[in-house]
């Protein structure tokens, strides 16, 4: 349903898309996920609309709406002609239209009955029916963000464009939203972008996620992945919690650390590839999530917890090797250490993910 070869974009002589690529296929969510500045939100604005990209193609439902290629006349479709749907972090709706009012804006030209019944639909899917004549001052800011997606909905776009939706709500409130919007979109089998900071927000809402790294798209694949599998130190660190310990390559899946021989039940991955690609003895760090360890009183490895913060049914704690390195270990919150505490370890890594240690 959207399809994307090799966008470029720049802003005066700074260029901020680097040959953007990437494919989602209709009634599945993507999500860009990456730090400020990276060109989410550009990215967004060229599919669109609001910007012409200097070098790329952009297809919604198999239809170019953007084609620029070097010593030719851009192809660029109006906005308005693109049939996407939009939903902002600052909501936009109308304040002196009623609730109802504001999901019917699109569907001004539908029939009277045909616009009616969407209208109530959208209302119920989105628990709405009870404000319908409020105004949106009257509202909270999760209802408002409510109105605002029935709005982009009502007229069917072809592609909804969601940009950081929730960042104006509290974490709680986030997720919940996140997972409503998420039926949603697949109760109407609607195709969307998602562009967001906020891991968690992606991981709730997105089929496949695609991190962004300076203008360039540095993975694509499912939340699993980029947190199982990450490509590359850059997403390995971008995406959920963790460290790095030294390791040294010993077989095709067994690396050395400090802590014990990790042997990958996947096989050992370093920057994507297999760590014998490097050689035997090669200098690697290797990446420990919280829950690749786990807490052992009988294990004879032990380690002093310096830090912990309690997450309600687990501790994450951050531990010292006898090393002086730190790792991080989480923990069912029943178990109650203090810092200072000297605590079992136990390795329980599923695959081993190591980079080459930069010179
Ligand atoms: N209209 C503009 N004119 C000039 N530079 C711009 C313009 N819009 C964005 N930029 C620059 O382009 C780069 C990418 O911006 P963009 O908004 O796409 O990033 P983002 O990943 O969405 O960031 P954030 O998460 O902070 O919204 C930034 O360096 C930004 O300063």
């Amino acid at each position: 349903m959207l399809d994307i070869e090799n966008l470029e974009h720049a802003y005066g002589a700074s260029t901020v898309l680097r040959g953007l690529s990437l494919h989602i296929p209709a009634g599945e969510v993507g999500c860009l996920l990456g730090p400020s500045g990276c060109g989410k939100t550009t990215a967004l604005r060229l599919i669109a609309g609001f910007e012409a990209p200097r070098a790329g193609r952009i297809r919604i439902g198999g239809l170019p709406v953007a084609d620029a290629r070097p010593g030719q006349e851009p192809t660029l479709v109006p906005p308005e002609q693109r049939f996407i749907g939009l939903v902002f972090q600052d909501y936009a709706l109308f304040p002196h239209l009623s609730v109802e009012d504001n999901v019917g804006f699109g569907l001004r030209r539908w029939a009277q009955g045909d616009h009616q019944r969407r209208v109530d639909e959208m209302l119920a899917l989105t628990g709405l029916d009870a404000v319908r004549r409020q105004r949106p001052t009257e509202l909270s800011g999760g209802q408002q963000q409510r109105v605002a997606l029935a709005r982009a909905l009502a007229p069917r776009p072809r592609l909804l464009l969601l940009d950081e939706p929730f960042s104006n709500l509290d974490v709680e409130l986030r997720e919940r939203l996140s997972l409503d919007v998420r039926e949603l979109l697949r109760h109407e089998n609607i195709t969307a972008l998602l562009v967001t900071h906020d891991q968690h927000e992606a991981f709730a809402m997105a089929d496949r996620i695609g991190v962004m790294h300076d203008g360039r798209l540095v993975q694509w694949g499912s939340a699993y992945d980029l947190y199982h599998r990450p490509a590359s130190r850059f997403v390995a660190d971008f995406i959920g919690q963790g460290v790095f310990l030294p390791g040294e390559v010993l077989s095709a899946d067994a690396v050395q650390i400090e802590l014990g021989v990790l042997r990958g039940v996947d096989v050992a991955q370093c920057d994507g590839g297999s760590c014998l690609a490097l050689g035997r003895g090669a200098a690697v760090d290797v990446l420990l999530r919280p829950d690749d360890i786990t807490h052992d009183d009988a294990s004879p490895i032990q380690a002093e917890v310096v830090r912990r913060a309690f997450r309600g049914a687990e501790f994450l704690y951050t531990l010292r090797l006898d090393s002086g390195r730190q790792v991080l270990c989480l923990v069912p919150s029943h178990h109650n250490h203090a810092i200072g505490e000297r605590i079992g370890i136990r390795l329980a890594v599923d695959h081993v993910i190591a980079f080459a240690r930069p010179d």
